[in-house]
């Protein structure tokens, strides 16, 4: 490693070169009118980037949110925009960049940090696991998608973009604080990114506009585009009702805007983005084969920081009074035991001397905590070790949440 490599916050001054950089690690540039909202909403001083003798060779930021936990919120460190250029690629300046990001989220009190991962062998090593799932939904109308339990809004209307952040944010909030796994917005990321409908960030030219259908209690924001690849020749083509996000605070205000989305006049299909895998949507049809899954992925990485924290700032289903081995080479302030005493859906978590009743890593044990994943399921893949019998079985009953965790923003 060179020793002119430094570590730091980028200056006003760097913002360009940074995504100059980005832009060469990811494959793909911005317009300049895109990197103006970037930077509108970016956190310049959470930012690391690398330089090589002056050229910025590596970046990487961070969005201090919260993230809905199970019966509550944390504050979270949204990790974004991780890039090494290619002259610079493994000689450890991820492992500095991630270094600083966690050191600096650890000194403003966050708990958690998060990230989408661009490939899965990166992020296990520095104490990330997936902790959240979405799927892509296809619904095709032919035939029309009757509801057994229908349900209309006369509430609905289309509300102009520009002015639908308001109406939209105080949903979204009502409703991200029903799931864990979801992120806050704050004000920028609205106007700048989920309502911002510049021309350069539409799919192509000429592309239609993104409506905002808004009700009392819940909100879709979508587009309905022809696709002309089959060839609209014969009526061979598709017209796609494409969902971007179906956000509602109550089930009534889902089933209705399903209804309302399922029946736009000339439209054959509907495509939902980024829905939650226990998506009671996929029960609102008669047909129960009516929506199909037609992409499924990780999406939130999470890695606790603050063990005491994390523990104390979610709620539990079931008493437990375990003591876990927390496998964390890179991470002393987690590696190492810990008792975790859970009465009355609160958690205590404070480090310990007795023997461990089961052994699990950091990775592992963040990839359980919002209740997406099952410890047995962790036995039984090899990775989680249990030395006390029935040690598994009570973490599991007390992780257990009703609804699977949800993350509905890519950053
Ligand atoms: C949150 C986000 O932004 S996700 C986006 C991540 N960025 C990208 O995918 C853009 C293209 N890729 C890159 O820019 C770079 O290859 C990066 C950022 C992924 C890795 O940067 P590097 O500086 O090369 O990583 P660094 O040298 O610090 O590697 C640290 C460790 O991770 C491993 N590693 C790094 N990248 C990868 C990878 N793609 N696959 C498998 N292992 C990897 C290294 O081998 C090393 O392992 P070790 O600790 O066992 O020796």
């Amino acid at each position: 490693m060179s020793d002119r490599l430094a570590v730091r916050a980028a200056t006003e001054d760097e913002f360009g070169a940074l995504l100059d950089a980005a832009a060469i690690a990811f494959h793909g540039d911005r317009s300049d009118a895109s990197r103006l909202r970037l930077r509108d909403r970016f956190e310049l001083d959470r930012s690391r980037i690398a330089l090589d003798d002056g050229q910025v060779v590596g970046t990487s930021s961070a969005w201090g949110w919260r993230l809905t936990v199970p019966g509550g919120e944390l504050p979270c460190a949204a990790i974004t925009l991780v890039t090494v250029l290619p002259t610079h690629r493994r000689r450890g300046i991820l492992r500095r960049m991630m270094k600083a990001l966690v050191a600096d989220a650890r000194e403003r009190g966050e708990p958690l940090a998060a990230l989408w991962a661009s490939e899965g062998r990166i992020y296990g090593r520095f104490g990330f696991g997936p902790a959240s799932w979405t799927r892509r939904s296809r619904i095709d109308l032919a035939g029309g998608v009757p509801l057994r339990s229908p349900v209309a809004d006369p509430s609905l209307r289309l509300v102009d973009l520009a002015g639908a952040a308001p109406l939209t944010a105080a949903i979204f909030d009502r409703a991200r604080r029903q799931r864990a796994g979801i992120m806050s917005r704050p004000p920028a990321w609205w106007t700048t990114r989920i309502l911002s409908d510049a021309q350069d960030e539409r799919p192509a030219d000429g592309a239609p506009k993104r409506l905002v259908a808004c009700g009392e209690d819940g909100y879709a924001l979508y587009r309905v585009h022809e696709d002309v690849a089959g060839g609209p020749v014969g009526g061979i083509g598709q017209t796609t009702v494409e969902v971007q996000e179906l956000i509602a605070a109550t089930p009534e205000a889902g089933r209705a805007l399903l209804a309302f989305l399922t029946s736009i006049d000339l439209a054959t299909r509907v495509e939902l983005h980024e829905r939650p895998l226990d998506d009671e949507l996929e029960l609102a049809p008669a047909d129960p084969r009516a929506m199909r899954t037609i992409q499924q992925g990780d999406a939130l990485w999470l890695r606790i920081l603050d063990l005491p924290a994390a523990v104390a700032g979610r709620s539990w289903a079931a008493d437990a009074d375990l003591v876990l081995q927390v496998d964390a080479p890179g991470d002393p302030g987690l590696d190492g035991r810990w008792a975790l005493r859970i009465a009355d859906g609160a958690g205590v978590a404070e480090r310990s001397e007795r023997p461990a009743d089961l052994a699990i890593a950091d990775r592992d044990l963040a990839s359980a905590y919002l209740g997406g994943v099952r410890v047995a399921a962790l036995a039984a893949a090899g990775v989680v070790v249990e030395h006390e019998p029935g040690a598994v079985a009570t973490l599991d009953l007390a992780l257990r949440t009703a609804r699977a965790p949800w993350t509905v923003d890519v950053f």
